[in-house]
């Protein structure tokens, strides 16, 4: 039997003033996220908060660890049916499946602000969510909102984009990631809690679950 999730009280998904976003290697982006059964006008000021934000800093997705809530929770906006922005909200989202087809696309995060890579993603997914209300729905995803929601996704569950490129590609960002690491060291007066270098040898990128 798997492990049971920790879900989320109330007051963990209350804030004061505004969010920010946290930068790597702040822990939270680390932290296990908690599942949410509490639909109440909390989250929705969550939500409206985490679009706000995303929305001020050139997002196109984002999830709650950015912002140092620790929930499975995350925004995107998607290509409505007529072609206009829709806002979508993700609660305790599940991948069911992944086509087989895998493309590449250069990522920036907003937790590594300037930093871009490609990352190989597959470019299709079915996914299982709860809205803003606690209603369950089902979802199929393909090209970009797939990716971003892969990669909000990932947040959720503490894994970053780097983690998912090559050695090879890592060598031609690892200068920027060692400088969020040092502004880290110098604002929080403490060690940084990871490393990029202590990642270089470890030659393998994560993987992706069932197909
Ligand atoms: C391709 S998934 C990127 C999702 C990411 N969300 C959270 O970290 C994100 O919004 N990253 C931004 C840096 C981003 O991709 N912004 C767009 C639009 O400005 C860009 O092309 O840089
Ligand atoms: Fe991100």
């Amino acid at each position: 039997m798997g492990e049971e999730e920790a879900v989320a009280s109330p007051a963990e998904l209350q804030f004061e003033g505004r969010l920010k976003i946290v930068q790597y290697p702040d822990p939270r982006l680390r932290a296990k996220n908690k599942r949410v059964n509490t639909f109440d006008e909390s989250l929705k000021k969550l939500v409206d908060e985490m679009f706000d934000v995303m929305c001020r800093t050139d997002g196109i997705g984002l999830s709650a660890p950015q912002v140092g809530i620790n929930v499975q929770l995350m925004v995107f906006n998607s290509d409505g049916e007529h072609g206009e922005l829709e806002e979508i909200v993700l609660v305790n989202p599940r991948i069911n499946g992944y086509s087989r087809k895998i493309v590449s696309y250069k990522e920036g995060c907003l937790s590594f602000p300037g930093i871009y890579a490609d990352v190989e993603r597959p470019d299709s997914l079915n996914v299982d969510a709860q809205d803003i209300t606690g209603a369950r729905f089902e979802v199929n995803l393909t090209g970009l909102p797939a990716g971003v929601f892969q990669h909000e996704y990932d947040h959720l569950q503490g894994i970053l984009f780097f983690d998912r490129i090559s050695d090879e590609v890592l060598e031609t960002i690892r200068a920027k990631l060692q400088d969020l690491e040092k502004k880290y060291e110098e604002r929080t007066r403490k060690p940084s809690p990871e490393k990029i270098d202590a990642r270089m040898s470890r030659n393998k990128p994560v993987g992706f679950g069932k197909s």
